[in-house]
């Protein structure tokens, strides 16, 4: 087991998180709780941004809020000057409502909607990247309505498969996003794109997948992206001015995972660039990336209560927790694994193996199989590490279980972001039956 960012045993024997004890934070909000370490998704931040500075390059990082959107987040996010992804209506909502400045915003997305270009267009955000065919028609004439010029890149799908889960790699060429480079795809629509009138095309942008580990598959986008924009320059006589890679960048789960640090991501980017460019004899562009759950996964951890015991004499003990496939999707999904402890039993050492279910009735909701842990009683809080990115943004109400409370903690201060949904929340749209309100 590792501790992350400002987390410690504290002299009660309690894990400890932004100088909070985390016993006490289950007591005040109650579990399943979401505990996110603010000094630590700031630290995140920083060193993304350092990176590019100690490079000398024009950069924007963009935090892909797909991984945690929040009124607060994005607060934050702006606080340590980046920009933002989002990728739906939703997520750009929430983004202006916490005050995001709309020119740092880059609106992402394979089917966005009319409104949603609507949306963006209005409010002014910074770029679309636009995903395919259809939405470069629907955007340009949008544009045109409105008299206004837009910034895009294009979506390009390199034909590049990261060594990841098979369900996050994004970058082979059968995907459902972007345009294919392999096929002719993404120079027609680069040409398509250029004859349009009100369109600005900044750049391209590549993404090829999630939870990458090393930097070879990012050097040979580089180097593929080059080979696109040399001919592209000598076929359209076209100018690049951004390039965007995307966000995939590895976090450490369990002992398994071996991710690089944030600036050793970057510097290898910028290098890459770098040594292609100058084959290339043309301007740097400025480099975009768009971290999401590098800047908030190893930041963000779940407390829950622990209940029930079962054991299934000489296979296994299973322990339930109050949360489960509603809070954390990523088990049932991708067979991801995570590493937790007791929080209230820190300095004991581990006597048992028990298996984590949770509370849903679904026989695959389990969060973590044989984990070594000191024996542990009803009550005693479960806290599991890393769930920072894509735990709270996937929860859901599966078999009517509310989303958990969310706080920030830092500096021994504790703050809700969200709050806990009530049985109220679950229901509050739900209609009745016809014959129930004729009666009345
Ligand atoms: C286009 C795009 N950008 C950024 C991200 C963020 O990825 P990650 O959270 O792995 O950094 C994703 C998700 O994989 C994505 O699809
Ligand atoms: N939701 C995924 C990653 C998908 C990234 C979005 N393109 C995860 O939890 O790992």
């Amino acid at each position: 087991m590792a501790l992350y960012g400002t987390s410690r045993i504290n002299a009660r024997g309690h894990l400890e998180i932004g100088g909070c004890d985390v016993v006490e934070l289950a007591q005040t909000y109650g579990t399943p709780l979401v505990i996110y370490d603010e000094e630590y998704i700031r630290r995140r931040c920083q060193a993304f941004v350092q990176a590019f500075k100690d490079k000398g390059m024009q950069a924007q990082v963009a935090y892909a809020s797909k991984a945690f959107s929040s009124i607060a987040i994005c607060q934050l996010i702006e606080e340590e000057g980046l920009s933002l992804d989002v990728v739906s209506g939703g997520e750009l909502y929430t983004a202006l409502k916490a005050g995001f400045p709309p020119e740092r915003i880059h609106f992402h997305g394979n089917n966005k909607s009319i409104q949603e270009l609507k949306m963006g267009l209005e409010t002014g955000i910074g770029c679309f990247v636009v995903d395919n065919f259809t939405e470069l028609a629907h955007l340009h004439a949008l544009a045109e309505a409105c008299q206004q010029k837009v910034k895009i890149l294009l979506r390009i799908t390199p034909g590049i498969e990261a060594h990841t889960h098979e369900y996050i790699t994004t970058g082979q060429e059968d995907s459902k996003f972007g345009f294919d480079l392999n096929s002719g795809q993404a120079f027609e629509a680069l040409k398509q794109a250029l004859s349009q009138p009100y369109y600005h095309v900044l750049g391209l942008h590549a993404h090829i997948g999630s939870q990458i580990f090393d930097t070879a598959a990012f050097q040979l986008v580089i180097q593929r992206l080059a080979q696109f924009v040399q001919e592209a320059s000598k076929k359209l006589g076209w100018q690049i001015s951004v390039l965007n890679l995307g966000g995939g960048f590895g976090i450490r789960y369990t002992a398994e995972d071996t991710p690089l640090l944030p600036q050793e991501y970057v510097y290898a980017l910028c290098d890459s660039v770098h040594k292609e460019w100058q084959t290339l004899r043309q301007p740097l562009p400025e480099i975009w990336i768009e971290p999401g759950r590098s800047i908030v996964g190893e930041a963000g951890t779940t407390v829950y209560t622990i209940g029930a015991f079962k054991e299934v004499p000489g296979v296994r003990q299973y322990i339930s927790v109050d949360g489960g496939m509603s809070d954390n999707l990523r088990v049932a999904l991708y067979q991801a694994k995570y590493e937790a402890c007791v929080a209230n039993r820190m300095t004991e050492d581990n006597s048992e193996v028990y298996t984590v279910a949770g509370k849903l009735c679904e026989t695959g909701d389990i969060l973590i199989w044989d984990l070594p842990l000191p024996r542990v009683k009803e009550g005693d809080l479960l806290a599991v590490f890393c769930t920072g990115a894509y735990g709270y943004s996937m929860a859901n109400n599966y078999n009517r279980i509310p989303r958990p409370a969310v706080v920030m903690v830092r500096d021994g201060e504790a703050h809700l972001i969200i709050r806990r949904e009530t049985y109220g929340d679950l229901i509050r749209n739900d209609i009745p039956l016809m014959s129930k309100i004729t009666q009345k």
